[in-house]
Order: structure tokens, then C-alpha cells, then sequence
């Protein structure tokens, strides 16, 4: 049976994978296995889990927290993927690594395409662009999946700060201006998993098959859209969305207005696709009430 060894513990998009990729061997590796904030340590720890394919969802991911902790969020990653990479290159051991919409300024109108110009705009999404090129300067045998505004039942995340403040407010002030994808972490382990599936039977990765694939449900919205329809979802009637522009919303990080990701390459490619975003939150809301 092939190992697979998913890197980080109760991440949103770790928790599913747990739960879809039963077919295999899986070794959760959380820090106490894998720490990535000791990237020096890495190579010699992943020797020891002799891995078949390396799928990497963790990630140093507070996106305001990030602009002043910028060594914690290089050194997660960056250095740390670096490190994965260098292993994978050696080994030949194919990595499914995650990265982010946040790669983009959201400057464009059209959804971006994955040659097209990156430029961050706050230190998370620079850390997570330095740790894609890590990726693609060590050669190794990888995908990077870049996805965006990831929700679910656990974790932290978008959806789970709407569905708290509900309890005890019956008005929220939601930004409308910024534009992307929201993508059920299921969704995406899912996805995955036909990605892990394709690897094994292909027995590897083919050298054309490598690089970055954009990787989110389908269709678009804004923040404050999103927080209206996982209300309706939920069937929550008492709470009322202000839509506000981002500057009555200040943060430390700047967030990209637009990331809308094209996904075509990944459904070329690979005959993958994941569902329409409002069809994801439906599942998820059913999840939501079955707890
Ligand atoms: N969340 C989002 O909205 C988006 C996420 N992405 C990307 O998708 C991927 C998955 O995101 P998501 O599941 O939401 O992430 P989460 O924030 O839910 O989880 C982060 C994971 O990283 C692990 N981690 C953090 N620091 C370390 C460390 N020092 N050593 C080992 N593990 C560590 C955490 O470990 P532990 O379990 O111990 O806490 C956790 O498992 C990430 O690469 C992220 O950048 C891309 C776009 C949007
Ligand atoms: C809680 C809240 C947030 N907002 C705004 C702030 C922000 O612009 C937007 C989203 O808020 P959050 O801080 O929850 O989301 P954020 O941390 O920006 O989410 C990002 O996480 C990283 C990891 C990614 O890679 C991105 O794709 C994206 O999902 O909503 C409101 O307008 N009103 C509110 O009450």
C-alpha cells in the first residue's frame, strides 16, 4: 500500500484529507513529527517516514498576523517548503503542495491565469510566493495547487467567524469590494484526492505535468455576498449584511480586491474541476447542521 504523508495536523484542508484518502497509508505528520518552523531538521525527518507522495497543507495562514510576525511566516513558507522540495527533488517523491490566491495585487477583471504576474500585497502572500519559486527552483517532482478563501467546519475561517458573531449580533458590516472564490475544504480534498489517485496509478508524476494549477470552487463573490448566502444556508433570518468598501474595514494586511482563479489548466490537465461555490456551501451547511 502506498504511504502517503500529509503534513500538519488539524488544518481545515488536513482534517478532510483525513477523512477522503482512507485508500492509502497516511501518516498525519503534525509538529511534533514535522515542525516546520526547525526547516533544518526536515530532510532527515522525512527520510525517516519514507514517503510515497508528500501532500504539504500547512502553512503559516494568519494573513494579518503575518506583517508582524515575518520571520514565523518566511521561515513556514519559504524555508520550510524549500526543504520539503529539496527532499522531493532527491527522492523523486511527488509533492502536492497548497498555495494561495493571495499571490495576486487583485488588480485584474478576469480570472487570473497561472502564468500570469504575481504581486503580493502583504507578507503572507509574498512568504507563500517565495515558497512556490522554492518549489520550482529545486525541480522537484510538484504540484503546487494555488486555492483561496477556504472554509469548513473547523478550524478558523471566514465562515465559522460569520456563523459565531450570529449568535450575538443581528447586524454585521461586511466588506463587498473584494472579489474570489469561497472553497469548502472538503471540496478541495476531494479534488485532491482524484490528484493522488491520477499519481499512484500513473506510478509518478509526469515531468509535463508539473507546476502550478489554480484550484478553487467555481464561480465567484464577494465577502459580503458569501456571509449573506451562508446565512440563508444555515437558515439564519435575523441577520442583516452591511455591505462596506474595505477602507471602512481596516486591516494590516491589504487583501487582494480581485482573485477570482481560472481553472481550466487543472481540468485540461487532469480532468479535475470542483464544484460551483454555492453548491459547495450548500454541503457544507448540511455538515454544519448535522453536528
Ligand atoms: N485558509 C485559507 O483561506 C486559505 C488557505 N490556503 C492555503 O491552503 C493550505 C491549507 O490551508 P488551511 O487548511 O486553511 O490551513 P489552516 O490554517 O487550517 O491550518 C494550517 C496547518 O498548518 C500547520 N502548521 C502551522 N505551523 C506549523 C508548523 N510550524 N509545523 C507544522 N505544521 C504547522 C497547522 O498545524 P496544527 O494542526 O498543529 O495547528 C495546521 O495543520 C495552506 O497552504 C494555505 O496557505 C490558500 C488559500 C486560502
Ligand atoms: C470578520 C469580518 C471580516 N471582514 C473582512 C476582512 C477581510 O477583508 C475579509 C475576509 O476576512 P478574513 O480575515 O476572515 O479572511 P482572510 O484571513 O483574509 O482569508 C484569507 O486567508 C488566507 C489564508 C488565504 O490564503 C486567502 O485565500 C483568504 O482565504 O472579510 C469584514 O468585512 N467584516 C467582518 O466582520
Amino acid at each position: 500500500m502506498k504511504r502517503i504523508v500529509v503534513i500538519g495536523q488539524n488544518g481545515q484542508v488536513t482534517t478532510y484529507l483525513q477523512r477522503v484518502l482512507s485508500d492509502y497509508e497516511l501518516v498525519v505528520a503534525g509538529r511534533d513529527t514535522l515542525d516546520l518552523s526547525k526547516p533544518r531538521e526536515l530532510q532527515v525527518k522525512l527520510a525517516e517516514l519514507q514517503p510515497d507522495i508528500i501532500i504539504n497543507p500547512a502553512a503559516y495562514t494568519a494573513v494579518d498576523l503575518a506583517e508582524e510576525e515575518v520571520d514565523a511566516a518566511y521561515t513556514i513558507n519559504r524555508d520550510a517548503v524549500s526543504e520539503i522540495a529539496r527532499y522531493c527533488a532527491k527522492q523523486n517523491t511527488p509533492l502536492i503542495h497548497f498555495s494561495t490566491d493571495y499571490v495576486f495585487d487583485g488588480s485584474a477583471d478576469t480570472p487570473y491565469l497561472e502564468s500570469d504576474a504575481t504581486g503580493p500585497t502583504g507578507v503572507y502572500g509574498a512568504s507563500k510566493l517565495a515558497g512556490e519559486q522554492a518549489i520550482l527552483s529545486a525541480d522537484a517532482p510538484a504540484i503546487i495547487l494555488r486555492t483561496a478563501w477556504v472554509y469548513s467546519n473547523h478550524g478558523k475561517n471566514f465562515y465559522k467567524t460569520m456563523l459565531g458573531l450570529a449568535e450575538s449580533r443581528n447586524e454585521l458590516s461586511v466588506v463587498s469590494d473584494q472579489v474570489g472564490a469561497p472553497t469548502y475544504a472538503r471540496s478541495i480534498a476531494e479534488g485532491c484526492k482524484q490528484l493522488v489517485d491520477i499519481i499512484i496509478h500513473q506510478g509518478g508524476l509526469l515531468p509535463e505535468q508539473r507546476g502550478i494549477y489554480h484550484f478553487t470552487c467555481a464561480g465567484q463573490t464577494s465577502w459580503a455576498e458569501f456571509a449573506r448566502s451562508l446565512f440563508l444556508e444555515n437558515d439564519i433570518t435575523n441577520v442583516k449584511v452591511n455591505p462596506i468598501p474595505s477602507s471602512d474595514y481596516p486591516t494590516p494586511a491589504q487583501r487582494p480586491a480581485y482573485s477570482v482563479l481560472n481553472g481550466e489548466k487543472l481540468a485540461d490537465v487532469f480532468g479535475i474541476a470542483l464544484p460551483h461555490w454555492g453548491t459547495a456551501l450548500a454541503q457544507c451547511a448540511a455538515e454544519t447542521k448535522s453536528q
